[in-house]
């Protein structure tokens, strides 16, 4: 059943995709007409944005003109929670740009539509209800009108609709723009292999794309509980502008260059947390729980090594890693979700539209990409825990066999005398330990 919806969608998109000068050329013609409102609302802004500083409204200095400004494209429950950081941090920050727009996939809410509401009550109350953003941050809906002035772009929507955006926002840009991806996913490649995020934001848009990823469960920050999260950015002289923009003194971040790394982390751990959700689901326990967390650390650490070689180990032990694992598998949606898809019966397309109102899951599209990925290279039973989540999420396997098919896994049949200090069997060694 998911298979057949993930498929649909994947020919939708396909289709999208190839009349996308025709949807520039629509969402052009559809700009003219909202821009009356947009324009008013970033008017607003931009008077009040003076008023904040205690500045009176006036012409734009050079100085002023130089700033950087930002937008957010996305506004979910983790893009609106990043929207309020990033329009806090703004106001404080001289080089940047207090206005930011955040681009909103337009949709009506009770009857109003969800930019009206944001921009009058400057609060999400689909996504992050009960959080106020900044006034500075304008909700827009249309993404070409929100990122053609930005100097840093943020991308933060489910993984399945950046390639359109991506064509929209195509030669609409500004050529020496930065990206930083918040997305937590991959796109099939051609060919039987997989894209990630950044890549595909990289080579669409032509511009270099930095990644954030780390322990964050959306509500938890917005309610600004303390954590940690990982930058991953190539270029040392873009890094700390992502960081200035993102960190607070409740949100802490750490800069590393093992960019794919982190990307990859951030999505692999969704696919786990499903495993993570099955085990509750069935009831089984925390020891259970923690082996499953286990290897599913050890395949993501298997998956850098074999597809991404130049990966270094200690990004694992970034947020992005062993943390954002473990809080996703305890406290995430995708972990949430799969406990109901064993309890239930129901699909987990059915769980998502009935339990998450609106907001998607990543786990079983990215489980679905990886095996696309394993399958054609025949390496499906080298990751049996990636590949038993994803057969049970598509109903190829039921979950009560999930345990079962990771008994034989690889780490319990490969000893590890390689790990075993020498030293440890020079006995004159041993007992001088002693
Ligand atoms: N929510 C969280 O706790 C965290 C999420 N992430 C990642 O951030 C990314 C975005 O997640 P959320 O902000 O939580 O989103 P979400 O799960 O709340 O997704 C709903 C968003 O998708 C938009 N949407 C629906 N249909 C669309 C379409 N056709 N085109 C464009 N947008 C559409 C909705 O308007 C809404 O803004 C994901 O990759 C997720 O894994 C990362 C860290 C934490
Ligand atoms: O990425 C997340 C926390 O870091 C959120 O995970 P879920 O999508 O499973 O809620």
């Amino acid at each position: 059943m998911l298979k057949k919806c993930i498929k649909n969608a994947f020919i939708k998109l396909r289709r999208h995709n190839s009349s996308s000068s025709s949807l520039i050329s629509r969402i052009s013609q559809q700009k003219q007409s909202q821009s009356s409102s947009v324009g008013d609302c970033i008017q607003k802004v931009n008077h009040q944005s003076s008023h904040f500083r205690g500045k009176p409204s006036r012409m734009a200095t050079k100085e002023e003109k130089s700033k950087k400004s930002v937008c957010i494209v996305g506004s979910g429950n983790w893009g609106s929670t990043i929207a309020k950081i990033v329009g806090h941090n703004a106001l404080k920050l001289p080089h940047i740009d207090d206005r930011v727009l955040m681009y909103v996939y337009e949709e009506m809410v009770n009857g109003r539509k969800l930019t009206e509401i944001i921009n009058e009550t400057h609060e999400n109350v689909k996504y992050l209800p009960g959080h106020k953003l900044p006034h500075n941050v304008v909700a827009v809906p249309d993404v070409i009108q929100a990122a053609r002035d930005a100097d840093i772009i943020i991308f933060v929507v489910p993984h399945q609709f950046v390639r359109t955006l991506a064509a929209t926002l195509l030669g609409n840009i500004k050529p020496n723009a930065v990206g930083l991806s918040l997305i937590k996913g991959f796109d099939s490649a051609k060919g039987g292999g997989i894209d990630l995020i950044s890549h595909i934001i990289t080579r669409h848009l032509k511009i270099p794309c930095a990644v954030l990823m780390g322990a964050n469960l959306a509500n938890e920050v917005a309610e600004e509980k303390f954590c940690e999260t990982t930058i991953g950015c190539k270029d040392s002289a873009i890094g700390p502008l992502l960081k200035d923009i993102i960190q607070t003194d409740y949100f802490r971040v750490t800069v590393v260059g093992d960019t794919d790394t982190v990307e990859v982390c951030g999505a692999l751990k969704n696919i786990v947390a499903c495993g993570a959700g099955f085990v509750d689901g069935l009831g089984l326990g925390d020891n259970t729980k923690a082996a499953v967390i286990r290897l599913g650390l050890m395949e993501m650490v298997k998956f850098v090594d074999v597809f991404y070689s130049s990966g270094k180990l200690s990004t694992f032990f970034e947020s992005c890693g062993v943390a954002d694992l473990v809080t996703t598998c305890y406290g995430g949606r995708n972990r949430r979700i799969s406990e109901a898809f064993v309890k239930t019966g129901k699909t987990i397309r059915e769980l998502e539209e009935e339990m998450l109102n609106g907001q998607k899951l990543q786990g079983p599209f990215t489980a679905e990409e990886v095996n696309y990925m394993l399958k054609s290279k025949d390496m499906e039973n080298d990751f049996p825990l990636f590949t038993a989540i994803h057969r049970i999420c598509t109903g190829q396997m039921p979950a009560t066999e999930f345990i079962n098919s990771i008994k034989m896994h690889p780490e319990h049949m490969t000893p590890k005398y390689d790990d075993i200090d020498p030293r440890k069997h020079d006995h004159h060694h041993h007992n001088s330990k002693l």
